[in-house]
């Protein structure tokens, strides 16, 4: 197979008393999309954070299209191509969702804060958060404030925030989190549509949305890979089922 985008090598993490992410390897091809299963405590944001460097790691590897992550702040790895949702925490509430996009759309372009890199960028920042909205469809919903708007449509601002910086990697954690049908049908077929442009690496309780979405699912139990392979592999995984699918299998 080709070479992954992007890798974790042994990675681990203690906290005192508990060793949290445990020699975790894990590979994302392009165009993937990898999900991130396991029982609560598994260990899955801890690792999330690792990846985004909320977190240090004790030891291993992060690479992205061959480039070593580790040690870069987090916002040196958005710049190297790897994005983060954040579960609605980074949107500003009171502005508008177009004023959310123009302000991700501006961070993001290259030399906007420098002082010789000023200039009129109204034309390209106001494309780029047009774009922005319709990828995620939120292009009927530019006036709206960003804080009233229904859950799901926060977390689909919140995912076009992170396109934003043009992201090769995006981690979705949880994005179906608190939704009902009809928007976690809409964040799914959000994903089918990233998937096009991006690997993804996706957390998400909801069995159905990732046997649907995933290509490939890792297995975390107790900040250990216990199972990685593809949906069928996982669904017939005799140890998966027992210590973590059981009835969910037939998802
Ligand atoms: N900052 C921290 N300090 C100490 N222990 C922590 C810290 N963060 C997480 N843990 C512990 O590490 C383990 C893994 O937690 P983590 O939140 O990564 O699991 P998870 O798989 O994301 O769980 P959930 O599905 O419930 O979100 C848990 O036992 C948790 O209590």
């Amino acid at each position: 197979m080709a070479k992954p985008l992007f890798s974790t090598q042994g990675l681990r993490k203690s906290f005192p008393g508990l060793l949290a992410t445990d020699n975790v390897s894990i590979d994302v091809h392009p165009g993937q999309v990898h999900a991130l299963i396991g029982p609560n405590g598994a260990g899955k944001s801890t690792l999330v954070n690792l990846i985004s460097g909320l977190l240090p790691a004790d030891e291993g590897r992060i690479t992205l299209d061959g480039r070593e992550l580790q040690g870069l702040s987090a916002h040196a790895r958005v710049r190297a191509g790897l994005s983060r949702c954040f579960q609605v925490t980074s949107i500003f509430p009171g502005a508008s969702v177009l004023d959310n996009l123009r302000l991700a759309a501006q961070s993001h372009l290259p030399g906007y804060w420098h002082p010789w890199g000023r200039r009129d960028r109204h034309a390209e920042i106001n494309e780029h958060a047009l774009d922005l909205a319709q990828m995620v469809g939120l292009e009927g919903r530019l006036t709206h404030t960003a804080g009233a708007l229904p859950h799901g449509a926060q977390r689909q601002l919140d995912v076009a925030l992170a396109l934003a910086a043009r992201p090769r990697l995006l981690l979705l954690d949880e994005p179906m989190a608190g939704m009902g049908q009809d928007e976690s049908e809409r964040v799914a077929q959000l994903i089918e549509k990233l998937r096009q442009s991006m690997a993804i690496l996706l957390i998400e309780h909801d069995m159905h949305a990732v046997f649907r979405l995933a290509d490939r699912i890792s297995v975390l139990v107790y900040g250990r890979v216990m199972a990685s392979g593809t949906p069928d592999e996982i669904r017939n995984n005799e140890q998966v089922r027992d210590v973590y699918l059981g009835s969910e299998v037939n998802a």
